[in-house]
This record gives C-alpha cells, structure tokens and sequence, in this order.
C-alpha cells in the first residue's frame, strides 16, 4: 500500500513534496536548479510502444531493466571511476610523488550541504587525494570567504578547489565563484571555463561535474549523442546550461525547455535523450517520452514516505514507473546521476594535479 502511494506519478503524490526547511536539511541540487514550473496541456499516460531502434549499441552482460527500459546505474559506474581514479593516484605519487589535493569551502549549517561535502571528503579518502576543509559560519562575511579562497589558491598542495553551493543568501556567489583561479576550478564554474565551453574552438579547463556525469554516463553506456535530438529541462548555471553545451559539443541537436516554455510535452516527445535537472518530482510523465528515448535524470527530491526511516523518499523530475515502461534506457533516483557528480570531481582533481605537474 505505502508503496504504491508512493511510486505513482499522480499529482497527490507530487504535492506531497517535503519542503524541508533549510536548517533542517532542504535538498541543494533542487535549490540550486531553481523552482521551474512548466506550462503543459496534456497529463495522460503514456504508451508502451518500444522502439526498435535502441540507440544503445553495447552494454556489459550485468546490465538490470526495468520496465522494460535499461537501468542506467551510476552507483556502479561512480565506483567503477573511483577504481581508476586511485591507480592514476597512487601511479603518480609513486612517480613524482606528489597527491592531488581538494579544498573544500563550506559557509553557513544547511545539513544537505554539510552531508555533500563529507561525502566529497570520504571520496577522496577512498581514492587516496588529500581533502582539506574550511568551514564558515552562516554570518560570515563574503571577504572571509574570499580570503580562504585566496589562501587556496596560493597553496600548492591544492590543486582543486570548490566553494559548496548554494551560499548563504548575503553572498555574492559570482563574486566568490570569480575568485577561485581558473586551474583550480574543479567544480568548472567560473565565467572564464563556461565561457569556453560554450565556444567552439576553446577548451575548458574544467566541465561542471553534474552535466558531465550526464554525458559521462551515456559514454560507458555507448549511447550515441552525435546527431540525436536531445531536449534538457531547466537552465541553471550548474547543470542545465552547461548540459546543453556539452550536448552540443557532442553534436546533438539541442533544445531547452524552461519555466517559459509552452506545452513542452511536445518538445520532449521528439527527442532521443532527455536530461532533466529541473527539481519538480515526477514532472515528466511517460506520456512526454518518444518510445526508446533515453532518460538522464538530476532531479533530487524528496516526498513524504511514512514507510521509509528518514519519512521521505527521493524521486527525480522523471516519473520512474512510467517512463521505464517507453524510454530504452533510464537513470534511477538514487543511484543514477547523484553519485557521478562526486566520482568527475575526483576526475577533475585528478586531471587538475595532473595538468599543474605536467604528469601525464
Ligand atoms: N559547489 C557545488 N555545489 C553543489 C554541487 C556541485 O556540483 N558543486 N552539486 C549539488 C550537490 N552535490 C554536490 O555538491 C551532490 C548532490 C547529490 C549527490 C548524490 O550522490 N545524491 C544521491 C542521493 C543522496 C541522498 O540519499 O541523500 C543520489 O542521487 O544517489 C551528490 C552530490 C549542489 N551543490
């Protein structure tokens, strides 16, 4: 009974969306994608009919499904890339001895926040990088932020830094981001390494770990992305605007759908990839999938589950139980794209040591 109260996509179900306030612990990615709410005519199921042209041309043997729909497990590539990560690391201690190193900045007592960055802090244990940590409190001034930042950047046993989205509300996020050097942005958000990313002919020197996650996951995937459609839902700085660059580059054909966007059930229905990062629980019915589309989902959400031991669940923008019934392949919520953004951090660091060494 609990879980069919809970798994449906019904819009009972979406209102009961947990808004945890932020001291108690509200979820950031969903904050950090902002609230979207998108303009749409039509709710109706969607049909089953399977395409049989999967894009997916390979897939390892242990590959789940469900619904009929691939499951696009992140958990296990996130730890496959760990493995590789910890070789390359100790390879190059071992060579030049030196660790790659990542600072972390943490402002203000948002649990969720506080549970990322000890989560970054154990991944980097499990991989052998070296974590450093500055923690501020909620009223700190944005100079005393500024002034880690610069301490980092001086630090030449750092070669990764990032400051924990979202900051307190009297911060100037731009200002803060725009102070942390271009070498060291593992996290990829600043003007400069954005900026390049969305020019042809320059290269970033860092993409944002969610968004290449995304892309990173249909690789090991063997998703073709050259030449398809590909709709992305929200158009926030972290994820939904560097994912349609990266898209792009990746030479698909790429349209964003946003709070603005009419009936974009309709635009979603033509595409062969759709990631969504918008943070709206099951906005995305199966009725909105071209049958063997395949489904990134970033949404983080958590709803009221009286059955589970934390009181909510997490469920993504798409709506799972209907979408693995029509796309040929799915991320799940959790275990899909979450634990991606923690493994291309690593990635980063990792290439971001690598590159200040000359270590390749
Ligand atoms: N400076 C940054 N701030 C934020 C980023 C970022 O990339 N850089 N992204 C998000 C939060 N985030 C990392 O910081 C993050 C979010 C979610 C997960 C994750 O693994 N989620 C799990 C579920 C976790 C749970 O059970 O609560 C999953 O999806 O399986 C990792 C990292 C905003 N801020």
């Amino acid at each position: 009974m609990a879980s069919m109260m809970f798994t449906d996509c019904s819009s009972t179900t979406t209102s009961r969306l947990i808004h945890l306030n932020r001291s108690s612990g509200t979820f950031l990615l969903r904050q950090c994608v902002g609230q979207l709410r998108l303009q749409t005519t039509a709710s109706g199921r969607g049909c089953c009919i399977r395409s049989s042209s999967s894009p997916i041309s390979s897939i390892s043997a242990d590959t789940k499904s469900e619904g009929g729909a691939i499951v696009i497990d992140g958990k296990a590539v996130a730890k496959k890339i760990r493995d590789e990560i910890t070789i390359e690391v100790s390879r190059m201690k071992e060579s030049i001895g030196v660790i790659p190193g990542l600072a972390v900045i943490l402002v203000g007592d948002r649990k969720d926040s506080a549970t990322y960055v000890r989560n970054k802090k154990k991944a980097c244990d499990s991989v052998g990088i070296k974590s450093f940590e500055v923690r501020l409190a909620e009223d700190s001034s944005e100079e005393e932020v500024l002034k880690s930042v610069s301490g980092f950047n001086d630090d030449p046993s750092v070669h990764g830094i990032l400051v924990q989205l979202p900051l307190p509300s009297h911060m100037d996020e731009q200002n803060i981001l725009n102070a942390v050097s271009i070498e060291k942005d593992v996290d990829g958000f600043h003007p400069l390494n954005i900026g390049r990313l969305a020019m042809r002919g320059r290269e970033p020197l860092f993409v944002p770990c969610t968004p290449k996650g995304c892309i990173e996951l249909l690789h090991r995937y063997n998703i073709e992305i050259k030449g398809k459609r590909a709709v992305v839902i929200g158009r926030s700085n972290i994820v939904g605007m560097p994912a349609a660059l990266l898209l792009q580059r990746e030479d698909a054909t790429v349209s964003i759908i946003h709070s603005r966007t009419k009936n974009p059930e309709e635009i979603t229905r033509e595409a062969d990839i759709i990631i969504s990062a918008v943070g709206q629980p099951n906005m995305v019915r199966g009725s909105w999938i071209k049958p063997g589309a395949v489904l990134i989902d970033v949404g983080i959400n958590p709803v009221e589950d009286p059955s589970a031991a934390r009181g909510y669940r997490l469920v993504g923008d798409i709506c799972y139980e209907e979408a693995s019934k029509v796309a040929s392949a799915i991320t799940p919520v959790p275990g899909g794209v979450g634990p991606m953004t923690i493994a291309m951090l690593l990635s980063n660091t990792l290439t971001s040591a690598k590159r200040i060494h000359n270590f390749q």
